[in-house]
């Protein structure tokens, strides 16, 4: 039964490794250790079988030390952690040395419970402390975290009933309580587990897909949704608080002759660039957009007109400094629109921006224009 559901999960996990965006990691080292699993326990079947027990016995000890050791590792990388090969390679030998000494040497089988019980009991406490260090705080995390703990009692409680009772109470194959939870646990936790590691990485995909939609794929800055959606809450903001906000409108200077002589590919460079430099002159509490073509939005959130002419400034020249690498010299013109009322929308706000930088166009390029602000009493400004 195990054996089934390992494999079966491992194959879940296998096809979410190959379509999941490869930022996700480790789901294919929790396939693989599931796959070990699964050979673990159907080796363990074989062991009064034609074969050699012995052997047997150690193989099937060896694949699920390495299935539990391969799903640390896949945790561990899927949290950007360094994997520990050294942690795994140390707990596997360990585990061969004991069980082979306990069971070749002075076979004691509830020493060879305890052996295994504890040392496969690190790879799980591992992943616990990486969890708890690392994880997002939501409910796939604490419903992954739980399982790890429950399971480590388990596996622990097993070991300890080993040194404990001697080897009758741990015996899977003898008939008790401990024998039937330790048996229907070891079961569901082997597919539980397999689900709350699916649940986190599920998870880490809703939050990918959430940034990507809102993002412009080639710059990385705020795409049209991303800044409508920050645009709302500042605008929230604005009107619980009266203060005014500022719009900048960035546009590159004969963009078409760049991709014409450079070719679109440089385009595309400057493009990246300029979201760059204009990055680097916000604060942080400041956002740009690109809409798609050659221009930049930028809001300034409680911010008056006359420190945005001071930023807009500080991009013009950030611009027109030479030497970024192998970029052909560009410059941009900039528009001004400074919102001071909480009647005016997004649409209107966006609109005078883009009136003021068409005028800056007008004048020549390479300038700042700024677009007449209706009068509203404010307080606390940054002008
Ligand atoms: N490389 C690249 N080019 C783009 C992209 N989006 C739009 N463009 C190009 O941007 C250019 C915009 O040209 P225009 O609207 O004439 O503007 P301009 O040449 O910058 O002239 P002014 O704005 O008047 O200074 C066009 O050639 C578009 O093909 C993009 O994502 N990548």
């Amino acid at each position: 039964m195990s054996t089934l559901m390992a494999g079966a999960m491992s194959v879940v996990l296998y096809s979410a490794h190959v379509s999941f965006p490869a930022e996700i990691k480790g789901l294919n080292y929790w396939a693989a250790g599931l796959v070990s699993l699964a050979c673990g326990a159907f080796l363990f079947s074989l062991r009064h079988s034609v074969f050699n027990e012995t052997l047997v016995l150690l193989s099937a000890n060896s694949a699920l030390v390495w299935g539990v050791g391969l799903a640390m590792i896949g945790t561990r990388k899927f949290y950007g952690l360094a994997p520990a090969w050294w942690l795994f390679h140390l707990v596997w030998l360990l585990a061969m040395l004991g069980v082979g000494y306990w069971l070749l040497i002075q076979p004691v089988f509830a020493a060879r419970v305890a052996v295994f019980s504890f040392l496969v009991s690190i790879f799980y406490i591992n992943q616990i402390l990486v969890v708890w260090r690392h994880g997002e705080r939501h409910f796939s995390t604490i419903f992954f975290g739980s399982l790890l703990l429950f399971q480590t009692l388990v596996v622990l409680t097993r070991g300890i009933l080993a040194l404990l009772f001697g080897g009758v109470q741990v015996d899977l194959t003898a008939v008790g309580p401990f024998q039937s939870i330790y048996l229907a646990a070891g079961q569901f936790m082997v597919l539980l587990l397999a689900v709350g590691f699916k649940a986190v990485t599920t998870r880490r995909l809703q939050a990918i897909l959430e940034r990507r939609s809102t993002l412009d794929p080639l710059t990385q800055v705020l795409n049209r949704r991303g800044f409508a959606d920050i645009y709302a809450k500042e605008h929230a903001l604005m009107r619980r608080e009266s203060t005014a906000m500022t719009m900048l409108s960035i546009d590159l200077d004969y963009f078409k002759k760049i991709n014409d002589c450079y070719g679109h590919a440089t385009g595309d460079r400057v493009l990246v660039d300029v979201a760059q430099v204009i990055g680097r002159a916000l604060r942080v509490s400041d956002h740009v957009a690109r809409f798609g073509g050659e221009e930049f939005i930028v809001l300034l959130p409680v911010t008056g007109v006359d420190w945005a002419r001071d930023i807009a400034e500080r991009i013009l020249a950030a611009v027109r400094e030479p030497g970024r690498g192998d970029l052909p010299a560009y410059t941009v013109s900039i528009g001004i629109a400074c919102q001071t009322s909480s009647d005016e929308d997004l649409d209107a706000i966006l609109m005078r921006a883009d009136e003021a930088l068409y005028r800056a166009k007008e004048r020549g390029r390479d300038c700042i224009e700024i677009a007449p602000t209706p009068a509203q009493p404010l307080k606390a400004i940054k002008a």
